[in-house]
This record gives structure tokens, C-alpha cells and sequence, in this order.
């Protein structure tokens, strides 16, 4: 049975992160323009708070939000912390509670579509600043910057694409950032220091019509069930290796089916006795950061859409591997990338423990700072939390949601105070 009461009067703290949810930015219509207005209004409560919207497309209609703490010496590489303001759509009639109501069950969950991903961190790092400037005792070093920005949940390219390219993020000389992570369901945080590089696929097949009845050689169906058949092969052996424990989901190449055209149309359907001339599959691909993009290229145009089979294929990679630099899209998680020392020790002096650092299965816009050679973390302070971006009846418990805060407080203090990064940066 599902708990409808729903908790009266939260914490204001709760009930900010309600009113966020509230304003729906999911795509295909975000209204970034309340939740830029919400976000704003907010900030004028913390006092040092500075803050400017950028545009970044000609009609002006996908604002960034970006907050700036100054720091005591704003010549140190600053840090900067995102989060996203789009959120994907939510099916109304698949969830318990509607995804736009922000329900605060009697159990001590948020119900929201972004509850999850990404509304939780970008409201907790605002909340964090908060506390830390109404403790008095915070001072920063470097300056300290939060941004909010559109289309992240369709690859970002007229969001932080365009920033990490502009004049304005060049002058905020970042060292380092935060970007989210994931939920997990154990007691460790985790943590992410690379994404997987996603290509879209679209496979076309051509061959001889003819009627439904004839068996015959070469027609467009046939061949694309055969280059789909060689697929599944590929898809199987990368998932065997998942499923026999050698490696996690994120370390292999991934390959899922998204759509499948063919056919010719009627008006009850498709006519079911004439063989078509044409067929389209298209497909999802990711690559770890240390995937041979020139080996799997070969692979595709050679075996998965040969010509002598009258196959064509379109590869559009959503992004690069390497960074300007011609280096994997990797931050280091090790002693030689002092930022993550002091992360990690914040983490766990607030009394939060990490998980083995991953590679995340899915693409953020974290590959934009990576690519600028910019040390960039995933990470969502979410533990014991069912991982449930993008599903229905997304949720985060406010216990969670608020140690969250304590989390990033640490973080954020360590973060901006620490003084080795200027020499680091220097050689
Ligand atoms: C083409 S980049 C797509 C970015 C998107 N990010 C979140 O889900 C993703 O599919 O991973
Ligand atoms: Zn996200
Ligand atoms: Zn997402």
C-alpha cells in the first residue's frame, strides 16, 4: 500500500528543496526562467553572494545561473561547483505521487523528478555557502563558484559546452570542480573521476524489393538483420564480462538498439506483403575513456555496415576522448592531483566514507572541464539510496538530503582554503 500522508510543515531547508522541485524543468519545455527567478531570490538570503545570468544562444532563452563567494585571494585557481537545471520527463500515470508535487511522504522522502538528478546537489551547495557564512568562522582563500546550467540532459551543447569555451569561464581561472555523481544503495558514497564517451549510431541498409512471398538474396531487412546479429554478438561478449565480474558496467563498451525504421506504412499499419527497400537501425554506444576510438570505427564501418552489403553508417560522436592535450578524459584519483587529497579528507572528516573511484556509465558535463584538462569529480552526496535517476517515483530522504549539506560544508571549506594548488598550478 502506498503512504499517502504527506508531512504539513518541513524544515524551511526542506521546504526550499520542495519548492525547487516544483518548477519543472524537464524537457522538451524547461522553464529555466523560475528556476533561474527561485534560485536567485534564494541567494539574496546569503549575504557575500554574488550573482549573474549568462546567455549563451542568440534568442537567450537557455540562461546560466552563476554564483560567485570571492575568496580572500581570487589569484588562486578558484573551484567551481555545477549542477544542472534540466531535469528528463517524467510519465505522470507511472508514478505514486505526481513528479512535479515535490510529496514529502510521512517516511521522510521527497517525491520529484530530479530529486535525484540533479536538483539535490546544486540547492545543497547554495545551503552549504549559507551555513558556513552564518557560522561566521569561513573565510575562503579562492573563490568559490556555482553554476546552473541548461540541456545538460541533452548533452549539454548549448550549456556547458558553450561556457567551458567562453571568455567569461576563462576568467574565473577554475582549478578544479564538482559536477554530480550517482546514488548509491550502500554506505559509501561513490565518486566519479571519468565519463563514458557516447556515439550515436545509425545504421542504413539497402536492398532489392519485392513481394512479401519470395524468398531472395540481399534485400535491406536481411541485411540489416545481419549486421544486427553481428551486434548482438559484440554486445553479449562486452556484457559477458560484466556479468562474469571481470569488469563494472562503465568499463566496457556498451552498444543498446534505440530504434528500428522499416517498412512500408498503411493506413491500418504497415503492408504486410511487400519486402521493403530500405531499413534503419539506430544505436546508443558508450566508450570507457581509455577505449581505441579508431579500432572501434574500423569494427563498425567493416563488420557491423560493410558496403559490399549495401550498408551505410552515420557515427556522430557526442564529444571527444581526449583532452586538448591528446589525454584521456581522466582526473586523477591518486596523491599527484592534490585537489583530490583534500576532497577525500573533507569527505571524511565530516564522517562520510568513498567508494573505489569509478567511471560513470553515462555522460555528463564534467567532459567539458575535463577537456579544458580541468581536474573535474562526480559526485552526489546520496548514500543508502535506491539509484533511480531518470526511473519513476524518483526520491531522496530529507535525512539524506540534509547530511548532504554537512558534506559539502566540509568540502567546501577544505576546498577553498587549502594553498598548494597555486604552486601546482605554477609548474
Ligand atoms: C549526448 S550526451 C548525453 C548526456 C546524457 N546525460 C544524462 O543522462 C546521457 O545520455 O548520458
Ligand atoms: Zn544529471
Ligand atoms: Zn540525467
Amino acid at each position: 500500500a502506498q503512504n499517502h500522508h504527506q508531512i504539513q510543515n518541513p524544515p524551511p531547508t526542506i521546504a526550499r528543496f520542495q519548492q525547487y522541485l516544483r518548477i519543472s524543468t524537464a524537457h522538451p519545455d524547461p522553464d529555466y526562467v523560475s528556476a533561474i527567478n527561485f534560485l536567485t531570490n534564494f541567494s539574496h538570503s546569503i549575504p557575500f553572494l554574488q550573482s549573474q545570468n549568462l546567455y549563451f544562444t542568440p534568442e537567450r532563452n537557455k540562461p546560466l545561473l552563476l554564483f560567485t563567494l570571492p575568496g580572500s585571494d581570487p589569484s588562486l585557481p578558484s573551484i567551481l561547483l555545477n549542477s544542472h537545471l534540466d531535469s528528463v520527463p517524467a510519465e505522470p500515470s507511472k508514478w505514486a505521487h505526481p513528479p512535479f508535487s515535490a510529496h514529502y511522504s510521512s517516511d521522510g522522502k521527497i517525491f520529484a523528478r530530479g530529486a535525484q538528478d540533479d536538483k539535490c546537489i546544486g540547492l545543497q551547495y547554495l545551503e552549504a555557502i549559507k551555513g558556513l557564512i552564518e557560522e561566521k568562522s569561513f573565510s575562503p582563500l579562492r573563490n568559490i563558484h556555482i553554476s546552473f546550467v541548461p540541456d545538460e540532459e541533452i548533452g549539454g551543447f548549448d550549456g556547458m559546452a558553450k561556457f567551458a569555451t567562453s571568455d567569461e569561464f576563462k576568467k574565473l581561472n577554475v582549478g578544479f570542480v564538482l559536477d554530480e555523481g550517482q546514488a548509491s544503495p550502500g554506505d559509501e558514497y561513490r565518486v566519479f573521476y571519468a565519463d563514458r564517451q557516447p556515439w550515436h549510431i545509425v545504421i542504413k541498409a539497402v536492398g532489392m524489393p519485392g513481394h512479401g512471398s519470395r524468398m531472395f538474396d540481399n534485400g535491406a531487412m536481411e541485411n540489416l538483420m545481419k549486421s544486427i546479429e553481428v551486434i548482438t554478438k559484440f554486445r553479449d561478449a562486452e556484457f559477458d564480462k560484466v556479468k562474469a565480474g571481470l569488469a563494472a558496467n562503465s568499463e566496457v563498451i556498451s552498444m543498446n538498439p534505440v530504434f528500428l525504421k522499416a517498412g512500408i506504412p498503411s493506413p491500418t499499419g504497415f503492408v504486410m506483403n511487400m519486402q521493403p527497400s530500405e531499413a534503419e537501425a539506430g544505436f546508443d554506444l558508450r566508450l570507457p575513456p581509455t577505449a581505441d576510438p579508431d579500432a572501434m570505427r574500423r569494427r563498425i564501418t567493416e563488420e557491423w555496415a560493410p558496403s559490399w552489403r549495401n550498408m551505410t553508417v552515420e557515427i556522430t560522436a557526442k564529444g571527444s576522448l581526449r583532452d586538448y592535450r591528446g589525454r584521456p578524459l581522466l582526473t586523477f584519483t591518486n596523491d599527484s592531483n592534490p585537489w583530490w587529497s583534500v576532497f577525500k579528507q573533507a569527505v571524511t572528516s565530516a564522517g562520510g566514507k568513498l567508494g573505489k573511484p569509478e567511471i560513470l556509465s553515462s555522460t555528463t558535463d564534467a567532459r567539458f572541464m575535463r577537456q579544458l584538462g580541468i581536474p573535474t569529480i562526480g559526485f552526489s552526496p546520496m548514500k543508502n539510496t535506491p539509484i533511480l535517476l531518470h526511473d519513476h517515483n524518483e526520491f531522496l530522504k530529507d535525512s539524506v538530503y540534509l547530511e548532504g549539506i554537512k558534506v559539502y560544508e566540509s568540502v567546501i571549506k577544505s576546498l577553498s582554503s587549502f594553498t598548494e594548488p597555486s604552486s601546482y598550478h605554477a609548474q
